[in-house]
């Protein structure tokens, strides 16, 4: 799909990479992206639209990916789902910081803490967040992990029965971060994700 071109100044740009050796052979149908698709679908209630790519767990290939988002397609936030744990193929975080031009750790950092309250083996996820910064442009680009479930769980965190917010996901964190690198102002549904911004931040209707 080719969104190059914004047809409204507020809609966001989203480059959704999924980073399989078995998903893009062909060996499993790929659940990475269609389960990004829709949790965006349910979260964003601002204009949004995609442009994915299904790699192997190859280094080049993924920075490859990941400048062409940025750079050609002027992607405003990049996720990765896939290749951050400890295997030898697993790369997507060395990857990623290659193409970085400001490290955001708080992102990782937050993601492990949630996937914590889900599974014991979130500590073997080593992913990373980069803003990529051109002369021009720039964007958020953050690592999942490849299972497709912790793409809900790290985004949206953990909420109790009555649907009470039990630890924050890291796209509460999202809409400030891409506001304050130029980009485009992202509205969610406050149900499935509630975005934080400083009070002077919030844009007066
Ligand atoms: N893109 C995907 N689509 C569907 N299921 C996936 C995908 N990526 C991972 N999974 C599932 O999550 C599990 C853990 O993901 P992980 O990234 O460790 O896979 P992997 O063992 O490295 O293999 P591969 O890179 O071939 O997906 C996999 O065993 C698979 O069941
Ligand atoms: N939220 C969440 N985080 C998770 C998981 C999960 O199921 N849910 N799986 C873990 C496991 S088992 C691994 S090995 C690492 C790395 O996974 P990856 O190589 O597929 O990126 O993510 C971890 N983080």
């Amino acid at each position: 799909m080719t969104t190059k071109n914004k047809s409204n100044p507020d809609e966001v740009l989203i480059g959704l990479v999924s980073i399989s050796d078995r998903a893009s052979s062909g060996v499993y149908e790929d659940q990475g992206i269609p389960a990004l698709r829709d949790w965006f679908t349910s979260a964003l209630a601002s204009p949004w639209k995609m442009e994915t790519r299904l790699i192997p767990d190859e280094r080049a290939a993924i920075e490859k990916a990941l400048i062409e988002l940025v750079d050609d397609m002027r992607c405003d936030l990049v996720l990765t789902t896939g290749g951050t744990g400890p295997a030898r193929r697993d790369l997507t975080p060395e990857a990623t910081l290659a193409v970085g031009t400001k490290e955001m750790p708080g992102f990782g950092e937050q993601m492990r803490q949630i996937s914590l309250k889900f599974v014991p083996t979130a500590i073997l996820s080593r992913q990373v967040a980069v803003i990529r910064e051109t002369p021009d442009h720039a964007a958020l680009i953050m690592n999942l992990p490849g299972q497709p479930k912790s793409i809900k769980e790290t985004l949206e965190g953990l909420k109790d029965a009555d649907g009470k917010q039990v630890v924050a996901g890291i796209f509460a964190a999202v809409p400030y971060c891409i506001d304050l690198i130029g980009g485009p102002y992202i509205e969610t549904h406050e149900a499935v994700c509630k975005a934080f911004r400083p009070k002077s931040a919030i844009r007066q209707r």
